[in-house]
């Protein structure tokens, strides 16, 4: 009997503006370790066995692209200049420019270009911990301070149970057909997961760790060098 196995596909959403790093150009082109921010995810993406293709999806006047050299990430990698307003508009486009490519129950990876220190492990145990999986899921960390919620004047309004609280990291691992059905039909999400469920729904938890970091404010840049300076194997 003919088993199907399902490929795994990595979507990259690359066109956003870094407003809040507040750097003169998007965060994902600014020098981390001698090379542009996103070179790092990247790099690990297309070294990953599972992985087969890796598509960047950046805005539609990108000009930064073309100017810096990738031809050492080899042939997995391939630029769409299909970015949109938001993450989810960039994402769905991605998937919709696919759409020769994929087949409906093939996985696709979302790896947001602002986190860097992705490791090869992670994206090892999401692949390893969903391929069973009806649904799919993500990375994320159980939170671990105390949580306040605040009044409209900066004071404690309450102390939020943080059991069973995550927060969600990426990639975000989802079949290709359901996911971009979900997100067709999703309004305003952060990530793949809520669109999933807003299906209907629920994502499996993957437990990742902190060194996973997106790369938000300035202080963010700093951390992330030294995570990548400072990491074994
Ligand atoms: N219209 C958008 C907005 C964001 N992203 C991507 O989504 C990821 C996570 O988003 P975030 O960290 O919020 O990036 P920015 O939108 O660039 O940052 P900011 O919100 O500070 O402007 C980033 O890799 C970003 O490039 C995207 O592809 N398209
Ligand atoms: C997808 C994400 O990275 C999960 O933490 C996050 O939701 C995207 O970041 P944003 O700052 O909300 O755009």
């Amino acid at each position: 009997m003919q088993t199907f196995h399902p490929r795994h596909f990595a979507i990259v959403p690359a066109a956003g503006s870094g407003s809040r790093m507040g750097a003169a150009r998007p965060k994902q082109y600014l020098p981390l370790l001698g090379r542009p921010l996103i070179h790092h995810a990247l790099a690990t993406l297309c070294a990953a066995p599972a992985i087969e293709r890796v598509f960047v999806v950046l805005s539609v006047d990108d000009a930064e692209w073309a100017r810096h050299d990738w031809s050492g990430l080899g042939s997995k990698l391939v630029p769409l200049f299909c970015g949109g307003a938001t993450r989810a508009d960039s994402v769905l486009g991605g998937l919709r420019a696919i759409a020769g490519e994929a087949a409906q129950s093939d996985w696709v990876l979302v790896h947001d270009a602002a986190r860097p220190c992705l490791a090869p492990w992670h994206i090892d145990k999401l692949v390893r911990e969903l391929a069973q999986d009806e649904v799919g899921g993500l990375l994320a960390v159980p939170v671990a301070d105390t949580l306040k919620r605040a009044d409209e004047h900066r004071h404690v309004a309450e102390t939020v149970p943080r059991d069973s609280l995550w927060q969600a990291q990426t990639p975000q691992m989802f079949r290709y057909v359901m996911l971009r059905r979900a997100l067709e039909t999703a309004s305003e999400v952060t990530d793949e997961a809520s669109a999933i469920e807003m299906a209907g729904l629920r994502p499996r938890l993957v437990q990742g760790d902190a060194t996973n970091l997106k790369v938000t404010y300035p202080l963010d840049l700093h951390l992330a060098e030294w995570i990548l300076q400072h990491r074994r194997g």
